[in-house]
């Protein structure tokens, strides 16, 4: 895997109070990053610093593309835009000097991507949140964008709103971005996102690898008449829990790794036990819960 943008060991602090402490970490191509942790914890700083919005103290932060592009989204949306999505974008596709043949093609291009084709002459004033939000990161991606910085994306967007922009966010992964964002809530992220970075005492530290195929694991339901015919198969299962059945039989629920579950759905078909559910479940969704 590629990455585009190193950012190696960046410490930052704002009139004597230490916020950020040798961050070390890639960003990688067709990769979104989340990064989490408690309010003040310096979320917004790190994003604006690979912004290049804010300088860090020390450290670098080093591109693998002459020409990478980053968008950039702040946390506060404006809302009293008077301008329709297609006027707003112009004005700002202008200031940064695109031609109106440029313009033209990419705002239609945006507004196909986005589902806002229909709303294209409504003044932006009227929009809801989550359309409020997708019109700023159209204007981030007016350029070319390789990298989207977006704060704080999903804030304040009511369920819908807030699955539609991660479909809208995981189509950008799909034709080639890399994402980083921050958020609050990272329940809402579990479907999204590749790589966590949890910024806690100052460092920030990864919490999940880029090799998700490690990562799975299932859950497994079953009927079994003993448990101790499990005894054999201890080292593969992990029981949670086990209960006896009106009809004589034990219920368990275990996990097991992924690459385990063919051997041991077979070993347990031998020893007569009913198969009851089957349900992947992503040890990325585990990691995020235990830190908060
Ligand atoms: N320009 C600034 N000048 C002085 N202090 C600042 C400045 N910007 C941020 N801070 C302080 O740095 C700390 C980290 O702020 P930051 O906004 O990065 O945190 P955050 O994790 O994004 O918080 P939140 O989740 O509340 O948005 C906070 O204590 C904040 O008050």
């Amino acid at each position: 895997m590629n990455p585009i943008m190193e950012i190696q060991n960046i410490s930052k602090q704002y009139r004597g109070k230490k916020i950020l402490e040798n961050a070390t970490f890639s960003i990688y191509a067709n990769q979104i990053i989340a990064i989490v942790g408690k309010n003040g914890a310096g979320k917004s700083t790190l994003l604006k610093i690979i912004a290049k919005l804010v300088d860090a103290d020390s450290g670098s932060i080093v591109k693998h593309r002459q020409s990478l592009k980053i968008g950039y989204v702040p946390e506060v949306t404006p809302s009293h835009i008077l301008f329709t999505p297609e006027e707003y974008l112009y004005h700002m596709g202008r200031i940064r000097g695109m031609t109106t043949k440029q313009l033209q093609q990419k705002i239609n291009e945006l507004l196909e991507l986005f589902h806002l084709q229909e709303a294209r002459n409504i003044r932006i004033v009227n929009f809801s949140k989550g359309m409020k939000q997708k019109v700023m990161i159209m204007q981030a991606m007016l350029e070319d964008t390789d990298l989207l910085i977006l704060d704080e994306p999903l804030s304040g967007l009511d369920p819908k709103a807030q699955s539609d922009l991660e479909e809208t966010l995981s189509i950008l992964k799909a034709k080639g971005l890399s994402i980083v964002l921050t958020c609050h809530e990272p329940k809402l992220l579990q479907h999204l996102v590749d790589t966590v970075l949890i910024i806690q005492n100052n460092k920030v530290n990864q919490t999940d690898s880029l090799h998700k195929s490690h990562t799975l694991k299932n859950k497994l339901i079953f009927e079994i008449s003993s448990v101790n015919l499990l005894d054999d198969m201890l080292p593969i299962l992990e029981i949670q829990q086990q209960h006896l059945l009106d009809n004589g039989c034990y219920e368990v629920i275990t996990i097991i790794k992924a690459e385990e579950t063919d051997r041991v759905l077979l070993e347990l078909l031998h020893k007569k036990t009913s198969i009851k559910q089957l349900i992947p479940i992503n040890e990325k969704e585990e990691q995020f819960y235990t830190h908060f």
